[in-house]
């Protein structure tokens, strides 16, 4: 692989991509997406100003975030953007504290910050399982507990979608994301009830593969057969999971709160996902057992 490979969707794509949505449906409305220069978050970020609303951007690096601005206000799209590492919870209330003073409101929150390296559990050390989990549970918490204080405060309704992974069958060799976003998903249907008296609803979605240039920390090899981890035989692209989140996110959701969508082409029905290769112990009939510990 190149540096200058790249997977997924082009700003030139999700500019002109055809939506089910209606064009005004976000007409008035402030939403934010945490990893919004990243593959996912960057097609929800142009789906929701493409519908009318100003789109804040965040993620880490102020370069990717300054890139994806700059297409979208050349397209006319009303967006910014502002660099915040979602494990520091002091900067992500100023951030918070700094969307009200811009905007004196927040509609929608899309965390799509997140990811993982994939490695056998067994070998994980100790800081690189702390930071998966401090990115993917803790940062996410983060977010939602600062939008919601805000939400309170204001005595404004909101909305989080939270991106999250598959967790309930063939995702291998990311176990520290699965129990991270597995906190997520848990947490999302706690806070769904203890925050519907606020007026604040939240929901998940899990993608299944969805190329995008999160795929760069897999290799070739690996990444070539997460096409056939479902039995649509195919990756996903980031327009399935941002129209999902709208969906959520948004008035077509008004009625659902603590739900997770699973948008994976039903690989969780069929299909397995190594992410850092098959074992030789799980391949076929000829093999099978012949590498069990037990001998039988
Ligand atoms: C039903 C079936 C399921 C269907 C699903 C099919 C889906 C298939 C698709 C695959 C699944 C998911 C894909 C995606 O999510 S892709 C998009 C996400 N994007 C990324 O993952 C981006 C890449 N990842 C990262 O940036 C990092 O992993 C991380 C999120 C942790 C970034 O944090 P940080 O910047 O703090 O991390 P560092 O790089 O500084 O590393 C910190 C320590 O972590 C350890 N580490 C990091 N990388 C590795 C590695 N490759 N191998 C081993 N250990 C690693 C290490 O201890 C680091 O510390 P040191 O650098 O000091 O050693
Ligand atoms: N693509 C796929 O197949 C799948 C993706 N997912 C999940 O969907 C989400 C989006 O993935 P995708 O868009 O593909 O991946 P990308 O790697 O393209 O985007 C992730 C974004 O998260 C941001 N980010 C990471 N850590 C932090 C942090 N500590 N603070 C702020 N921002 C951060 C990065 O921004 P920056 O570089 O600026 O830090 C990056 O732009 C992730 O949670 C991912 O795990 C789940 C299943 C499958």
């Amino acid at each position: 692989m190149t540096g200058a490979e790249s997977f997924g969707l082009t700003d030139a794509d999700l500019a002109v991509k055809p939506t089910v949505y209606a064009p005004g449906m976000f007409d008035g409305k402030v939403a934010l997406v945490s990893g919004g220069a990243g593959g996912i978050g960057r097609a929800t970020a142009w789906l929701l100003a493409r519908l009318g609303a100003h789109v804040i951007i965040s993620g880490r690096s102020e370069a990717k975030i300054a890139g994806l601005i700059g297409a979208m206000r050349e397209t006319g799209l009303a967006c910014s953007g502002h660099a915040v590492d979602i494990r520091e919870p002091e900067g992500v209330a100023a951030f918070f504290d700094r969307i009200w003073d811009e905007h004196g409101q927040l509609d929608l929150l899309v965390n799509s910050a997140g990811g993982q390296f994939p490695q056998a559990a067994i070998d994980f050390s100790v800081k690189g399982w702390n930071a998966v989990i401090n990115t993917n549970l803790n940062g996410t918490w983060f977010m939602m507990q600062a939008a919601a204080r805000k939400w309170r405060d204001a005595g404004q309704p909101g909305s989080i979608v939270n991106v999250v992974v598959v967790t309930t069958h063939g995702l291998h060799g990311v176990a520290h994301t699965v129990a991270a976003r597995a906190g997520v998903i848990g947490l999302s249907r706690s806070v769904a009830v203890e925050w519907a008296p606020l007026g604040i609803r939240v929901n998940c979605v899990a993608p299944g593969a969805i190329e995008t240039d999160g795929w760069k920390v897999y290799t070739p090899q690996v990444r070539a057969a997460y096409p056939m981890t479902n039995p649509m035989m195919r990756a996903g692209d980031a327009w399935d999971i941002a129209e999902a989140s709208v969906y959520l996110g948004g008035p077509a959701g008004k009625f659902i709160t603590g739900e997770l969508l699973t948008v994976d082409g039903g690989g969780q029905l069929w299909g397995e996902t190594w992410t850092t290769g098959k074992p030789d112990y799980f391949k076929g009939a000829d093999s099978r057992g012949a590498d069990r510990p037990d001998g039988d």
